[in-house]
């Protein structure tokens, strides 16, 4: 078994999901990101990849207080746990998703984690070991549905959500399209690791909505299901 996976990101016109010194910047709209912030909300986890946390630092935690008082009313923590995939144990101690705001953190690691890294993770996480040079993210989803994670939402970046594509534990997309072009080659893009080569291999995606947001469009995917899919339902 393994959680309802949906990823959640914010691209230029042009494709790209920050610049191509991956350098963060404000794809959405104040109305967009309410929306992100209510999707949040909603989910019992929310993960990323080692990339974006270097990059970008995020705290990825509820903003309203209004949701976060909701969640706690509920008996739930008020932010969903935190994910980092990072097989090396490269998470800064002192990063913002392992200091800021409560809630339960994961960093999730390979077997070639250096140990004293890993140790020090775990004074401010829970450790999940999956993989043996990088985190198997097959066997990580499983561990994850046996801690109780049902709605698992994925910000990004490019490396990660390809990792999740190519092994198919991806639900559902929703990608905002924002009005600016970035431009770049090496710009980093919603899908980027090797990318697939044969047409057979493609996901295949059915549109499940079309909405007008700022002065963007949000564009929500369900990605059709392959045979023996074990995914939790959404
Ligand atoms: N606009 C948007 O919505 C968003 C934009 N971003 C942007 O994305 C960029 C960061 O993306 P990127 O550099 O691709 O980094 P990612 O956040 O995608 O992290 C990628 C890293 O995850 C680790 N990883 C471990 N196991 C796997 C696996 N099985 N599959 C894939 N990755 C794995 C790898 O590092 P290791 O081997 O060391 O573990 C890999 O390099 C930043 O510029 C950020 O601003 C990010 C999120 C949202
Ligand atoms: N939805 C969305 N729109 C944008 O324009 C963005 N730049 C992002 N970035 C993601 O949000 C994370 C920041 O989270 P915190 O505010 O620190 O909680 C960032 O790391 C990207 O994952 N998303």
């Amino acid at each position: 078994m393994r959680p309802y996976v949906f990823v959640n990101l914010a691209m230029s016109a042009d494709g790209k999901i920050s610049t191509r010194e991956r350098r963060q910047v404000k794809i959405s709209g104040p109305e967009d990101f309410e929306r992100v912030d209510l999707i949040k909300a909603d989910a019992d986890a929310i993960m990323v990849g080692i990339g974006t946390v270097l990059a970008d630092n995020p705290s990825l935690t509820v903003k309203s207080s209004r949701r976060k008082g909701e969640r706690t009313a509920a008996g739930r923590e008020e932010n969903p746990a935190r994910i980092v995939v990072d097989s090396m144990a490269r998470t800064p101690v002192d990063a913002d998703i392992l200091v800021k705001g409560a809630g339960k953190r994961i960093v999730a690691v390979s077997a070639a984690a250096p140990a004293d890294r890993v140790d020090a993770l775990r004074e401010r996480a829970e450790v999940i070991v999956a993989g043996e040079q990088t985190v198997d993210l097959a066997a990580l989803m499983e561990a994850l549905a046996g801690i109780g994670i049902r709605r698992l939402m994925v910000e990004g970046g490019g490396t990660l959500i390809w990792g999740l594509f190519k092994a198919g534990l991806v639900d559902e997309l929703r990608t905002y399209v924002g009005s600016v072009v970035i431009g770049g080659s090496g710009a980093p893009t919603p899908a980027d690791g090797d990318g697939f080569l044969a047409e057979g291999e493609f996901p295949r995606l059915i549109l499940a909505g079309v909405e007008r947001i700022d002065d963007g469009v949000l564009l929500t995917w369900q990605v059709k299901k392959e045979e023996g899919d074990r995914s939790l339902r959404g």
